[in-house]
């Protein structure tokens, strides 16, 4: 059916624009995480905002954002990003990649003399920027439209879900950085609003994502759309938090051969500022198991994943019936009650909220202090996702999973090696079930890579050519 929802403008007053929240105690560890570039002639990385050679804007904005320091993939990221290289990054959840590729992009744009871009019927932007959820590139043209505040630079966001014709007239009032999920993006370009002429910046975040969610076609006609400049011509940024083959093809085909390769942290590791707990429920111990750990939390913000969409209405009407306050987040929700969804969860009015994983990847928000995973996803990529949506930017968190061995066993080896790695505590019984289900689906050797897994890199490429766990879509949900 045709969808007429227009979102409500986001605010306009400075407050608001610049409102951010607090980096946790554990902000100044991220100094010890293990970084590695690979590929020839990397730049010094800069210790400081201001080694980074902002112009006054985008450093006054960065200090009224709160940043005092940069994080390990911003001291890396923006002097690659700076020096025109091409980008594919690697870095653990809720590090800071969204600015590590937005300031460097938004300093060049003004330093090239971008011109202020107004009214026409053919926008022609400098920088695309691609991300597979509609909530997460609402989030990524937020801090864009922060960072780029008081600049004569326009972001403009698109997304499935929202009226195609607020869409058009908001890039027609003009475009110098257009972000969108690539249905939308591929739609509006193909409806000749946008041209690509000029581009100068195309960023794929969450690239993993969007190969899991199928749209690899969505990209591969992206690059190719008429107008496109060749990779030679642009600089291409790639975000993805784990590295499967299928990623390293595509960083082969979309960047420029001497791209440099970041890595911070382990590729695919879990936040050790997440505490981490799996405890035995057989299916029919959940709710009550449930209701139990959120009456000892209280009105701190909790999500809890589920595996389908009816099942997250089921436990969000339940919740609310046990007088916990709750919303649900699925991809069979209308985007108007999406939207709604994250706002009463945002300010606290409903501080559970029940999610099936079009909520994992990328959220930012604020005080999300628990995660329960009702039901474990069937992939430990996706695991370590959801656990990252709390425990963000050097802040504390805790991540309970109910683990039923009927069904979570094929997931039992993966999750030992995240646990272990994050230096979390491992039950016993885990371990046993681990152990006696050695060699079944879903152990995932790229559990074992460690940082610097380059596919140029030749004494690599046995290791590369391994085989890995590939993520189903999750068929059920629809994404765009
Ligand atoms: N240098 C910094 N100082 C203080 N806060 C920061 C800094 N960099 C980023 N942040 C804040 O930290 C939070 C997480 O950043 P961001 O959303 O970019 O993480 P991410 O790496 O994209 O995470 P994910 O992989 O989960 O999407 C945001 O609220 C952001 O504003």
């Amino acid at each position: 059916p045709k969808v007429n929802y227009v979102p409500p403008p986001p605010p306009e007053d400075e407050d608001s624009i610049f409102s951010h929240y607090e980096t946790g105690i554990n902000f100044a560890k991220y100094d010890e995480i293990l970084v590695e570039v690979s590929g020839a002639n990397p730049p010094t990385a800069v210790l400081t905002f201001d080694e980074a050679g902002l112009c006054d804007t985008l450093s006054r904005n960065v200090s009224r954002s709160g940043y005092v320091k940069p994080t390990p993939v911003q001291k890396y990221g923006i002097p690659i990003i700076m020096s025109g290289r091409d980008l594919m990054a690697c870095a653990q959840t809720g590090s800071g990649k969204t600015a590590a590729f937005l300031l460097p992009i938004l300093q060049k744009m003004m330093a090239d003399g971008v011109a202020a871009s107004r009214f026409s019927e053919v926008q022609e932007p400098e920088a695309i920027i691609v991300a597979p959820t509609r909530e997460l590139i609402n989030q990524i043209y937020l801090e864009a439209r922060k960072f780029a505040y008081g600049t004569c630079v326009r972001p403009v966001v698109v997304y499935g879900g929202i009226s195609t014709g607020y869409s058009i007239r908001e890039v027609l009032k003009g475009c110098n950085v257009l972000c969108g999920t690539p249905g939308r993006l591929l739609d509006i370009i193909g409806r000749g609003k946008v041209g690509l002429s000029k581009v100068r910046y195309l960023v794929l975040d969450e690239a993993d994502r969007m190969l899991d969610m199928g749209f690899e076609p969505a990209m591969r006609r992206l690059v190719a759309s008429p107008g496109m400049p060749p990779k030679e011509d642009r600089q291409t940024l790639m975000f993805s938090a784990t590295y499967p083959d299928e990623i390293q093809r595509l960083a082969a085909e979309f960047l420029k051969t001497d791209y440099l390769f970041l890595v911070v942290g382990q590729v695919g590791g879990a936040c050790t500022d997440v505490e981490q707990y799996v405890e035995q429920v057989t299916q029919f111990e959940k709710r009550e198991k449930l209701v139990e750990i959120l009456q000892t939390t209280g009105n701190e913000r909790t999500m809890v994943f589920v595996d389908t969409k009816r099942k997250a209405d089921f436990i969000a009407t339940f919740l609310c019936q046990e007088k916990i306050p709750t919303t649900s987040i699925h991809g069979d929700r209308e985007q108007r009650e999406r939207e709604q969804a994250l706002g009463d969860f945002r300010t606290g009015k409903c501080p559970v909220l029940v999610a099936t994983s079009v909520a994992a990847r990328g959220l930012d928000i604020e005080h999300v202090q628990h995660v329960v995973n009702f039901d474990l996803p069937s992939s430990i990529d996706e695991y370590v996702h959801r656990i990252g949506r709390t425990g963000r930017c050097g802040n504390t968190g805790k991540a309970v999973s109910f683990f039923d061995p009927n069904y979570d066993t094929p997931l039992a080896r993966s999750l030992v090696k995240v646990l272990s790695d994050a230096q979390q505590e491992v039950p016993s019984w885990l371990e046993e079930i681990a152990f006696s289900a050695c060699g079944t689906y879903g152990y995932n050797p790229r559990g074992n890579v460690f940082a610097s897994v380059d596919t140029r890199k030749a004494s690599f490429a046995k290791e590369v050519a391994r085989p890995t766990t590939i993520n189903e879509p999750n068929v059920e949900e629809d994404w765009e």
